[in-house]
């Protein structure tokens, strides 16, 4: 792989995932994760547990193109954070047998940096544009033109006598990922002629995950053991392996080596990631909900006072999950707890409309 020289960093998505909170059961990842993450990514398609639909559908887009010797169709991956989209966009180099260049859009400041890229491509290679939502206006348009007729204009001079002189490129493959795939414009999106969508993983997924990276890590894992750290994962693989890493800290330091239930229990409690896997501050939220407010609605700015801390962690941490989960109602008055929150603190769930005693 060939990253492009100072376009070479994946920022977090912090529109998606909130910033400086440290937490084990956050989907994103920062630097010093990723490179541990790297020693766990499947290299190959058929390594890439799940997403049997995308999975299916990539493969024929790629064995396609390897059969008639082109580059193939630009493709487009979007997906909550962690589930696989930078790994597929690997795969996808790997399996055409050509180098990968990584570029993110918020790398990308102005059109002419992402000229400076797209004329420095070879023929076949594989463009990966992480957070390509976050691409600034000119840039896109710049990358529109590239991505159709294999061309830039590049601009010379200044002013009233500037001129575009027209740049072919040889045919190269853009892999673009995103988190927000509505925010992408309509002519940027209709330029991928392939478009996958990631999804949550199911649990049985997710074991699958762990067995081979702990495989990898050559750290022997129960079945029991996987499965428990599988139903904590939030349907995300960097969450899973994530876990996996803290279980085998705990089996190293206080156990016998061995990543047995136990050790998975004791070291996840020992974490704060409880059976369904939420964390300190998504229980304080539930929490704060049904025991300060009666349930709601509350505003977020006081929900997030009362768990202190800044609404923008509540809001894009906690909230996404706890919304997925069905266990928090987001609502124009404030946020709602719902059943479900109630049971999970185990509480008595409010009949509607209040109690006799109101
Ligand atoms: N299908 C999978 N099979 C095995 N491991 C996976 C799979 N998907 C993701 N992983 C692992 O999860 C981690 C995160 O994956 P990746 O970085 O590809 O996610 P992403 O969707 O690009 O996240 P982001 O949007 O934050 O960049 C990696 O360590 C990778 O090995």
């Amino acid at each position: 792989m060939r990253d492009v020289g100072a376009f070479d960093a994946l920022p977090e998505d912090l529109t998606d995932a909130g910033g400086g909170t440290d937490s084990l059961v956050r989907a994103t990842a920062d630097e010093p994760e990723r490179a541990a993450e790297a020693a766990l990514r499947p290299r190959r398609l058929d390594e890439f547990v799940g997403q049997r639909v995308v999975r299916d559908q990539l493969s024929l887009v790629l064995e396609a193109a390897l059969g008639r010797g082109r580059a193939p169709d630009h493709v487009l991956l979007s997906g909550p954070p962690g589930l696989g989209k930078t790994t597929l966009a690997m795969i996808i180099a790997a399996e055409l047998g050509t180098s990968l260049r990584v570029t993110s859009g918020p790398a990308i400041q102005h059109a002419g940096d992402l000229a400076a890229v797209l004329s420095s491509l070879e023929e076949g290679e594989v463009l990966f544009i992480d957070e390509i939502h976050r691409l600034a206006r000119p840039a896109e348009e710049l990358l529109y033109v590239a991505m159709e007729d294999f061309r830039v204009d590049v601009v010379v001079g200044k002013g009233a006598g500037a001129s575009a002189i027209p740049l072919s490129l040889p045919p190269f493959t853009v892999v673009g990922a995103t988190t927000r795939a509505g925010l992408l414009p309509a002519p940027l999106r209709d330029r991928f002629g392939f478009t996958g969508h990631l999804d949550f993983y199911a649990d049985d997924e997710l074991e699958r995950v762990l067995v081979r990276s702990a495989g990898l890590l050559d750290v022997p894992l129960d079945a029991d053991a996987a499965a428990e750290i599988a139903s904590r994962s939030r349907g995300t693989p960097r969450i899973a392996n994530r876990l996996l890493r803290r279980v085998r800290d705990w089996a190293q330091v206080r156990g016998d080596g061995h990543l047995h239930l136990p050790a998975a229990r004791a070291a996840l409690e020992v974490y704060e990631v409880d059976q369904r896997g939420l964390d300190r501050l998504d229980r304080a939220v539930l929490d704060a909900l049904c025991r300060r407010f009666g349930g709601g609605p509350v505003g977020l700015t006081t929900l997030a006072v009362a768990v202190g801390e800044e609404p923008e962690t509540v809001e894009t941490v906690a909230e996404p999950f706890l919304v997925r989960e069905g266990l928090v109602g987001r609502t124009p008055r404030g946020r709602v707890a719902l059943a479900p929150a109630w049971e999970h603190l185990g509480l008595e769930v409010p009949l509607p409309g209040g109690t006799l005693f109101d």
